[in-house]
């Protein structure tokens, strides 16, 4: 039985493929240049196939362990940094060669987060790829970790590709790993059981996703299912695979687990809004908030508000927490932070003239479950 979310990946016009360190590298030997011929041939046939392919692709620290003779993957930033600057030119020239067997020419893009979190940037990030792709050139994406710091940094790729899909408007996203899909708990611990379909976020109830990466990658499960909540909830289908499958998930995407997408495409603000940008601070709802919020989509009052926290004005982005702590909503606020212990618990009337109006208003605000 083929999903709506695999046929969908299988006829996408424009994917996003993301490999993760696990896959093309290991500790002792650094790059493995079979597994990443075998990658670019998958990718190769799916581009003849009249598809155009943006690769975001982990790995450059894993490749420069070797050469700066690193027995294992670095835990500080200085010495990652250093190993991604050594292993990312190895990379860029891998691929170059690799995709070269095809005539294909590839392009590097190197991104912080600033480039695809703020929205000025986002545009020009955007305007790139789409000629990149005009010109007929494939786009081998990496975070720029060599600037990267730690407080600004994406850390794992999962998280850069689920955004990168929605800049370039992709019919679909596959993350490509060591494992070959979701399980209900860490494969490695044995005993658990694969999942085909997530149709819904009711489907990822009780499922134990670990943080625990497979040594060189980072974020473990945890990082790509987060990413595909993103990507499904904007609109694209995900589909997380092993990469030594990578023929078979981008040929008929039959393989692995895919994540049903949401029906409606979020516009580029609310996407920005929901899932890019970076939060200044939260708002505690009561129960009736949260469900006028997420359920019935209206504004949000003070008066259900119980909280605050952070340090933000009026204008920037904060999350809407409910009692549990679980970030419900995410929006923009029409307060500052000082200005919100007086008000919130009142009614609208309640509010002094000048301040009566919504803590969030429905259009600046994404709610983030019950999809
Ligand atoms: N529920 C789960 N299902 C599948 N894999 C899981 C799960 N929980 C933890 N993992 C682990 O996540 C690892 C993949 O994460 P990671 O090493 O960060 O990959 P990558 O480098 O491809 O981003 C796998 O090796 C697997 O052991
Ligand atoms: N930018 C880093 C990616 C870090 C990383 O480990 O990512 P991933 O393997 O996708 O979890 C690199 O190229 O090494």
């Amino acid at each position: 039985m083929t999903s709506e979310a695999r046929r969908a990946i299988a006829l996408a016009r424009r994917l996003v493929v993301k490999v993760g360190s696990s896959a093309l590298t290991t500790t002792g030997d650094g790059l493995d240049i079979t597994r990443l011929h075998a990658l670019v041939d998958a990718i190769a046939d799916r581009l003849g196939r009249q598809t155009q392919i943006v690769l975001v692709s982990s790995g450059a620290i894993g490749a420069g362990l070797a050469p700066l003779s690193l027995d294992a993957r670095p835990r500080d930033l200085a010495t990652q940094q250093a190993a991604a600057s050594v292993g990312q030119l190895t990379l860029a020239h891998a691929y170059a060669e690799s995709f070269g067997r095809y005539s294909r020419t590839v392009g590097q893009v190197l991104l912080t987060s600033d480039d695809v979190v703020r929205r000025a940037h986002y545009r020009n990030a955007e305007r790139t790829f789409s000629r990149l792709l005009s010109l007929g050139a494939v786009p081998v994406v990496n975070e720029n970790d060599t600037v990267a710091t730690e407080e600004i940094r994406f850390g794992d790729n999962d998280r850069l590709a689920a955004l990168v899909a929605h800049l370039i408007g992709a019919d679909g996203l596959v993350l490509l790993s060591d494992v070959d899909a979701l399980y209900d708990g860490d494969p490695r611990a044995g005993g658990t059981r694969k999942i085909a379909e997530i149709r819904s976020e009711s489907d990822l109830d009780g499922l134990a996703v670990g943080m625990s990466s497979s040594g060189l990658g980072t974020g473990g499960m945890m990082s790509k299912v987060a990413a595909a909540r993103t990507a499904a909830a904007a609109g694209i289908p995900v589909l997380i695979a092993a990469a030594a499958e990578a023929e078979r998930a981008l040929r008929d995407a039959d393989v692995g687990t895919a994540f049903q997408q949401a029906g409606a495409r979020l516009s580029a603000r609310r996407f920005w809004l929901g899932y890019a940008a970076g939060s200044r601070g939260r708002l505690h709802l009561d129960d009736g908030a949260v469900a006028a919020v997420v359920r019935n989509r209206r504004s949000l009052l003070a008066a259900g508000v119980t909280g605050v926290d952070g340090d933000f004005q009026a204008g920037d982005v904060v999350d809407l927490v409910d009692a549990a702590q679980e970030v419900v909503a995410r929006g923009v606020v029409a307060f500052d932070v000082t200005e919100l212990p007086d008000l919130i618990g009142r009614s609208t009337h309640e509010l002094p003239p000048d301040q009566r109006r919504e803590v969030v208003h429905a259009d600046d605000l994404v709610p983030l479950r019950g999809r």
